[in-house]
This record gives structure tokens, sequence and C-alpha cells, in this order.
């Protein structure tokens, strides 16, 4: 089965048309207002309807409250929720019956202890998505531009639907989806020229890496 990929971070049309005419599967816009790629919701919907029916939107958020999420759900009408903070399973487990939105958890990994959270988060998400832990101090929980050793996922349950994430570029998923057979990959910094600036032309090489892998 072909490997699904998610461009994340996306701000412009500009750059959410080269992700989707390289036809990527999953888009995901970040509502963090650390973040340089933090787009305000009303920027969310205008981008996500833009995308619709040509690939999955995927509303990104940490922490966020039940007020700011149900607006931000109500306008953007994303297709996944991802959610990227300290949520807990059963925090997960409510967005997901409270919006009936496929829902996305991701995990930070940087050494096996790590995937202990796979048997709390997988029986009530759709999928986990793996990240690399930020590096001490970071202001951002994702979009860093870490790699964790893939060879941590060795062992995991053939059957679970996850997302490869954290340090993907054009110039080492093959070597990463070698090591990982993931069903799906997401990549933010690795297909951008400055953080926050998607490079249309690295976004079309880490979906034809992805594709020949
Ligand atoms: O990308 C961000 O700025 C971001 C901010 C806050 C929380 C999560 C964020 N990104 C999450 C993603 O899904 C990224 O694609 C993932 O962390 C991989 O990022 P990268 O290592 O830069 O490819």
């Amino acid at each position: 089965m072909a490997v699904e990929i998610k461009i994340c971070g996306l701000s412009d049309a500009a750059t959410l048309d080269a992700a989707l005419d390289a036809g990527a599967d999953h888009v995901g816009f970040v509502s963090f207002p650390k973040s340089p790629r933090h787009v305000d919701v009303a920027r969310a919907a205008e981008l996500a309807a833009r995308a619709r029916g040509r690939a999955g939107v995927v509303l990104l958020t940490v922490d966020m409250g039940d007020d700011a999420l149900d607006a931000a759900v109500a306008d953007v009408a994303p297709d996944v929720l991802q959610l990227h903070g300290h949520e807990t399973p059963e925090r997960a487990a409510a967005l997901k019956a409270r919006h009936g939105l496929a829902v996305w958890k991701a995990l930070p990994v940087s050494g096996p202890d790590d995937l202990a959270a796979v048997t709390l988060y997988a029986p009530v998400v759709d999928r986990v998505l793996f990240d690399a832990r930020p590096p001490k101090g970071a202001a951002l929980p994702g979009g860093n531009g870490v790699a964790f050793d893939w060879r941590l996922l060795d062992r995991l349950d053939p059957k679970l639907r996850f997302v490869l994430s954290g340090g993907l570029t054009p110039e080492n998923v093959a070597q990463a989806l070698a090591v990982v057979r993931a069903p799906a990959v997401d990549v933010s910094s690795g297909v951008e020229s400055a953080p926050g600036v998607k490079d249309p032309e690295r976004i079309r090489a880490f979906v034809a890496a992805v594709r020949g892998a």
C-alpha cells in the first residue's frame, strides 16, 4: 500500500497548491501562536476550503481549551484533529467523541521508554504520530527538524496505524522508510527554506522521494 504523506505547517495558498499538486494525502495547519507556521482560524479555514476534496485537512493544536477548539473546528471543519501537546488519553477520547473527528496524537520519542505510551493512546485515537522529543529549551513541541532513532520503532504491532515524523527531509525519507515500514510520514521543516517558509521544490522532492522509496 502506498505510504501516505502529510505536509504540515502550510500557511499560504501557493505552497498549499504545491503540496496538493505534488499529491500530498494530508495537509496540516498549525494553530499555535508561538510557531512560525501559526495560522489564525480564519486563514486556516480559507486554506482548508482550498484543500478540501484534494487532501485530508489536519488541524494541529497544542493543549487547546474547549471553547477555542469548538470555534476552530466549526470554522476550519478539519478531517483530522492532531493533538500535539500534553493531552491525556482521556482528553483525546473526549475530543474525538465531542467533535466526531479522527484524532491523531503526537507522541514524543527519544528512547525506548517513550513507546510505553502507545498502549494508552492506540485504543482511543485513530493514529499515533511519532515525533522526536523537542530539544531541551525548545519553544515548540514539534516542527523542530529533529529526528529520533527510527530503529526504536522496530517492534511495533504491525497492525498499529501510525505516522512517522521528526526531522524527515527529501534526502533522508527513503532511508527512514527502509528502516521503518511506516504507513504514513509527516514533514514540516524539512521542506522549508527558512523557519515557516515552505519551499515548493522541496515539497515536490519530498513527495517524489516517498513515492520512489
Ligand atoms: O510545526 C510547528 O511549528 C509545530 C508547532 C507546535 C506543535 C507542533 C508543530 N508541528 C507538528 C508537526 O506535525 C510537524 O510536522 C512535526 O513535528 C515534524 O516537524 P519537522 O521535524 O520539522 O519535520
